[in-house]
């Protein structure tokens, strides 16, 4: 058993403004005021947890997201340019471990979640079911990202650390 907790996580999205407005989840995101958008990176919050698919230690519910979440909005073809960006901030970079993503431009790939699914993926496995459903819910294509990942979700949010996560990962990809 694995009770959801109930205080939000603080969400933060640093954007880089590479997207197309009307599609934008991040933008979405912060028009609903579920997460702060920012355009500066020294304006992010320090200390608190970046999802960083290119990171070697895989989120788990050892970390503490007290100090907040925060999503890189980029397009893909730059990650690998704009995260570099970030590494002075003293972060923790965390990657998310398989799931597949469940919007319409991605639907079915494995790992390329959007910044939506990015934040309601980590919400979940750190134990904050609530507020992941309240981000989805925003999202006609929502409850299909959770519906999809709900297995491999349950599983990682039962997990102790980094390593247990990666164990659990082997036996979905
Ligand atoms: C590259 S952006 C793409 C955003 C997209 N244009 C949108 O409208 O949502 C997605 C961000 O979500 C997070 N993310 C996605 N998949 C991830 C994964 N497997 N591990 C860690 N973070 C991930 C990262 O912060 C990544 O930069």
């Amino acid at each position: 058993m694995n009770p959801t907790k109930s205080r939000d996580i603080p969400l933060y999205i640093y954007h880089a403004g590479q997207c197309d407005p009307k599609k934008c989840t991040g933008r979405k995101m912060a028009r609903f005021e579920l997460a702060r958008l920012y355009d500066k990176i020294s304006k992010l919050p320090r200390s608190a947890i970046l999802l960083d698919p290119m990171a070697e230690k895989a989120l788990s519910p050892a970390d503490d997201p007290k100090k907040g979440i925060i999503v890189l909005d980029c397009s893909w073809e730059e990650v690998e340019r704009v995260f570099p960006e970030l590494e002075k901030l003293n972060l923790e970079h965390r990657a998310l471990p398989y799931m597949l993503a469940g919007n319409p431009v991605n639907f079915g790939r494995p790992f390329k979640l959007n910044s939506a699914e990015a934040f309601a993926a980590a919400l979940y496995i750190l134990g904050y079911k609530e507020q992941a459903e309240k981000v989805m819910s925003k999202f006609n294509w929502g409850h299909s990202f959770l519906e999809l990942n709900r297995e491999p979700l349950e599983e990682y949010a039962t997990a102790k650390n980094s390593t247990e996560i990666v164990e659990i990962q082997s036996h979905y990809i």
